[in-house]
């Protein structure tokens, strides 16, 4: 089979710079081209000198149209409104696109799922196997207990991190709450100051901490009467979601359009 072609966009980022490295790694998949948001301080730079392995002859670009004709797909990390204009330019040109970026409102996602009629969209806020298998356990945990335990998401970032709850976060709760049988969009408390009351029973509460350096380190917590369960994912190195996006650009060549997750390319999505 032929070399799966990827364009990485947000070249220039903490996880655009991993992902070149990690394809540089990985057998059958090359670098196809490098985006990043027009105004960069990284456009024209070299993007394998940009990951730190040496030139490689791939220039970052904000021109992800005239890359197009030699590529099969996009990775994207970057920023909500880099997505969203992206994925109108591939839902166009028909690459498929593996979506990391985090923090997008329910506009937003509504522009990728229409998208996700025309392509095929691997989306999720944490690419990594070891949280996709956490929030597999989060669910079978919620299912078994009531709501005599209440659910709280707890997450600490670097100091450079943009958006919260992070989209880790939110993929555990949304995990939490299938499990419980309920809508996480109403039963959810993000973030609590001043006299807040007692917690309402059955929502599941999200905080978050940032500073540093860290990479990033989730907890879902059940907290019951005289007993609590802690289920814990702590990233030490950007490779882990970086190797995640790469099997999942392999996975979504070829399929047929439509919005898929990191739970589907690692076959836990019936967990
Ligand atoms: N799903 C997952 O497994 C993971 C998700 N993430 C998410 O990925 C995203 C990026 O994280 P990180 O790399 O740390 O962030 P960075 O800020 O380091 O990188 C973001 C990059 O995107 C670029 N960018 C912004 N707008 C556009 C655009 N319109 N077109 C192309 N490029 C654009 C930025 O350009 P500029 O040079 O102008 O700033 C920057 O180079 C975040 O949302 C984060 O939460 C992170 C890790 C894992
Ligand atoms: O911004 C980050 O760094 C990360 N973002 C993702 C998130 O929002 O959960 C994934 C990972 O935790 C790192």
């Amino acid at each position: 089979m032929s070399d799966v072609r990827l364009i990485v966009a947000g070249a220039g980022g903490r996880m655009g710079r991993t992902l070149v490295k990690a394809i540089a790694d990985a057998p059958g998949v090359v670098l196809a081209g490098a985006v990043d948001a027009p105004g960069s301080a990284a456009l024209g730079r070299d993007s394998g000198e940009l990951a730190g392995l040496g030139p490689n002859g791939i220039a970052v670009t904000a021109d992800l149209a005239a890359l197009a004709d030699g590529a099969d797909g996009v990775v994207d990390f970057t920023l909500p409104a880099g997505s969203v204009a992206l994925v109108r330019q591939t839902a166009a040109t028909g690459l498929f696109h593996v979506i990391g970026t985090t923090g997008f409102s329910v506009a937003d996602e509504q522009v990728i799922a229409e998208a996700a009629q025309r392509i095929p969209i691997v989306k999720s806020g944490n690419m990594s196997l070891g949280v996709n298998l956490l929030a597999a356990l989060a669910k079978r945990v919620a299912a078994t207990l009531d709501e005599d335990f209440d659910i709280e998401i707890l997450e600490m970032h670097h100091n450079k991190k943009v958006d919260a709850p992070s989209g880790t976060a939110l993929l555990l709760g949304q995990a939490a709450a299938a499990g419980r049988g309920i809508d996480l969009a109403t039963r959810s408390e993000r973030g609590r100051d001043g006299h807040t009351g007692d917690r309402r029973r059955g929502d599941i509460g999200f905080a978050s901490l940032r500073g540093g350096t860290v990479v990033g380190e989730h907890w879902a917590i059940f907290a019951g009467p005289a007993e609590r369960i802690e289920l814990v994912h702590k990233a030490e190195d950007r490779m882990i979601f970086a190797r995640g996006a790469v099997r999942a650009a392999t996975w979504a060549r070829g399929r047929a359009p439509g919005l898929y997750s990191m739970m589907d390319v690692l076959g836990l999505a019936d967990v």
